[in-house]
């Protein structure tokens, strides 16, 4: 088929590419967001720039504080252009945008992503708010603006769900327009039923047109929107109805037969003016998943892909006989990607750990993509280029085999703190200008039939008279060809040279082989319209087959899949089982050998306790026995010491008798010199033999000890 959508490039080898010099450079813009929120009048946390710009390509990025021995660190970047923090969202728009726009109506391909750390102003580039749109508003306005007056015939192509469109018929045109519109009514009415309405708050438009000399105004335009968002490494469909009723279901990554990826059953809908497709974006964006985290409450913690496209054909080329070989596709990616912060900046948590980590890992790849190509061009080298490691790389893998232009815009929030994080996004930045991609080749321009036309099923009846759309059923009008003949009775009666009557059936018969040609025509128009139709419901039928084939493949896959899995999970049910009786074999044993240890800790400490008992009782009858003891010895020291004392008097007593008794007998007069003892030359009473006979001839030794004296622990 000679589809003159934009071919597919032949892959070129980075050598190629470098040797050729037909590599395109990525276009890398970096965007300052400005320190004032636009939307909530707020400065952000510090109003300091971490950045300086030096010239409209170069900029420098310092730490904030003193990080390493008191030094500022600092790092310089350049990049495709520089968009300051004063430039609006009408010159940035003019400037990242129209370019690509411009292609758009030339039939190239582009895709444009923005990338940055959450709160960079990703979004508000792309979107922004209603009063100040971003890209993707102002692009179907200005999309609108200039080709909003050649649009096609509505319902006319149809997506084949695969890259490409179908042209229907005028029935399935009107049939396409009742199912819309009874659609749209359920819509309505659901919508009635359960969207509170909302207080309108007006748009600015963007009033720009585009001034392209290669606008053909002698082309029919269409424009469709699909938008998707990649969340978790899945693809959800924003305008899947089925998403508000049930759980949604993701979509499948598929290649056309040019290798080009699509994704399959994606609802594409055609737009016909810029409110009616801002209304679409703000339904899908009404479904977009927004995550909350930490760091900022309209994080989005998804990918999202706003997908136009432009469809064009010469107007010269008649309805009944436009072929898809007659369409001129070009589309436009616009990509907000997620917040290229890590996890653990942005605090995350639980569910929104596993978010972060998809988001990251697919900013990885996106990033080990171009490292690759970049290594690959610089070294010459053909490592594999990871693209199938996220669907956002799969998505746009053809873009980096040359499908089209790639244009990114690098946000930069230069007020936040976080050196590194800011430095890696400009790194990367900085990385993927140096990336070339194959050149887009630009398309052949619709042509107009004459040259278009050359090998179409309905070449012959170029110039017949055509019918708007293909003839679905004929009315074949047999009575015409069956039509009574003039009376030829009555013509013949009138003999051979009856002029009127011949000429009146000569008439008769032209108009019979007239409407026999009509019919013969009708009837080729009809075969070439069944033989059309039947060629398209066996190419449908081939790929329903393929598909089903395909299908079956998956399925046996899977089933192969689930069978493996299910050993799997038998065999780890069973490990998990003997892990189980292992576990609780221990723990038993554990439970018995902790109970073991308590009762022989219990018996340690009665054990201790008694021993504790047994001293104290024993300390207790010692120090009892020690004063029974030393009681009876003070007792008995006492008693000898009274005694003792007795015997003193009763000798103090004798003695101050015998005292008495010699001072009495020195009284007595001497008559002689020698010495008388006094008691034997008196009788002595009867109380001084007594005491005289009681008298110790030596004085007890006790009875010159001092008086007795307690024992030293009684000394108080
Ligand atoms: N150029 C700008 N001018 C004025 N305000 C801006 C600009 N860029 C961003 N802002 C404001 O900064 C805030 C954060 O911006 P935005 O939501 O676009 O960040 P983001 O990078 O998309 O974050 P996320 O990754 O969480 O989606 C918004 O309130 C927005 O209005």
């Amino acid at each position: 088929m000679a589809l003159r959508t934009p071919m597919k490039k032949t892959q070129l080898g980075s050598r190629d590419l470098v040797a050729n010099g037909g590599g395109c450079p990525v276009e890398v813009f970096c965007r300052l967001r400005p320190p004032k929120d636009n939307n909530n009048d707020q400065e952000t946390d510090n109003s300091t720039s971490s950045v300086k710009v030096s010239s409209s390509t170069e900029l420098t990025l310092f730490s904030s504080e003193n990080v390493k021995n008191g030094q500022i660190r600092e790092s310089h970047y350049e990049f495709t252009h520089i968009l300051t923090d004063d430039v609006s969202q009408s010159a940035a728009f003019k400037e990242l945008a129209i370019p690509l726009l411009d292609d758009l109506i030339l039939g190239k391909n582009s895709v444009l992503f923005t990338y940055g750390i959450t709160g960079s102003g990703k979004t508000y580039t792309m979107m922004g708010p209603l009063n100040n749109p971003g890209l993707i508003p102002r692009s179907f306005d200005v999309i609108f603006n200039s080709v909003g007056s050649y649009l096609g015939k509505k319902y006319l192509l149809r997506s084949d769900r695969q890259n490409g469109y179908d042209i229907q018929s005028e029935a399935d045109i009107l049939l396409e327009r009742q199912r819309k519109e009874i659609q749209m009514g359920r819509t309505n009415n659901n919508q009635r039923a359960k969207v509170p309405v909302e207080a309108p708050v007006t748009r600015t438009l963007d009033t720009t047109s585009l001034w392209n000399p290669q606008l053909n105004e002698n082309c029919s335009y269409f424009v469709f929107v699909t938008f998707v968002e990649i969340y978790n490494n899945y693809i959800y469909d924003l305008f899947d109805d089925d998403i508000l009723n049930k759980a949604p279901q993701s979509k499948q990554l598929r290649e056309d037969n040019r290798g080009r990826p699509y994704i399959k059953d994606v609802k594409e809908i055609e737009v016909r003016s810029s409110e009616e497709a801002i209304e679409l974006l703000n339904m899908g964006l009404k479904r977009r998943r927004i995550a909350h985290t930490q760091l900022n409450t309209e994080s989005s913690r998804s990918h999202s892909v706003l997908s136009m496209r432009l469809v064009q054909y010469h107007n010269d080329i008649p309805l009944a006989s436009l072929t898809k070989d007659d369409l001129m596709t070009s589309t436009i990616h616009l990509v907000d990607l997620a917040g290229s912060e890590r996890a653990n900046r942005a605090k995350t948590v639980g569910e929104r750990v596993k978010e972060a980590s998809n988001i990251n890992s697919s900013l990885m790849v996106l990033r080990q993509c171009f490292e690759t190509l970049r290594e690959n061009q610089a070294q010459g080298v053909s490592k594999m280029v990871p693209y199938r490691q996220s669907k956002l790389t799969s998505f746009f893998k053809s873009y980096f085999d040359g499908e089209g232009r790639i244009r990114m815009i690098l946000c930069v929030n230069p007020t936040v703190d976080g050196y590194e994080e800011i430095q890696h996004a400009l790194k990367f930045g900085e990385l993927t200008k140096d990336v070339l991609v194959p050149r887009a080749l630009p398309p052949p321009p619709p042509v107009p039939p004459k040259t278009a036309r050359t090998n179409g099923a309905l070449r012959e009846i170029d110039n017949q008279p055509q019918p708007s759309a293909p003839v679905l059923f004929i009315e074949f009008n047999a009575q015409a060809l069956i039509a009574p003949f003039p009376s030829l009775e009555y013509s013949l009666l009138n003999g051979a040279d009856d002029d009127e009557a011949i000429l009146t059936l000569q008439e008769h018969l032209q108009r019979r082989v007239d409407e026999r040609h009509r019919l013969n025509m009708l009837i080729h128009e009809q075969q070439d319209y069944l033989r059309k139709f039947t060629f398209e419901l066996a190419s449908d039928y081939d790929t329903t087959i393929s598909d089903h084939d395909d299908l079956q493949k998956e399925n046996e896959q899977q089933n192969k899949t689930i069978r493996h899995l299910q050993t799997r999970i038998k065999l780890l049910e069973k490990s998990q089982n003997d892990f189980y009786k292992t576990t609780n074999q221990i723990e038993r044993e554990n439970k018995t050998l902790k109970s073991q240890v308590e009762d022989k800790n219990n018996d340690i400490k009665s054990l201790k306790a008694e021993r504790r008992k047994d001293k104290i009782d024993y300390e207790n009858k010692l120090k009892i026995k020690i004063n029974e003891l030393e009681q009876q010895y003070f007792n008995e020291l006492k008693n000898k010491e009274i005694q003792m004392r007795e015997i003193e008097r009763n000798h103090d007593d004798k003695l101050n008798i015998i005292r008495s008794m010699a001072a009495s007998n020195a009284n007595t007069p001497i008559h002689d010199n020698t010495y008388q003892n006094p008691l034997s030359t008196r009788k002595r009473s009867q109380s001084e033999e007594r005491i005289l006979q009681e008298i110790p001839m030596q004085s007890s030794p006790s009875s010159r000890q001092g008086p007795a004296v307690p024992p030293k622990r009684f000394r108080m």
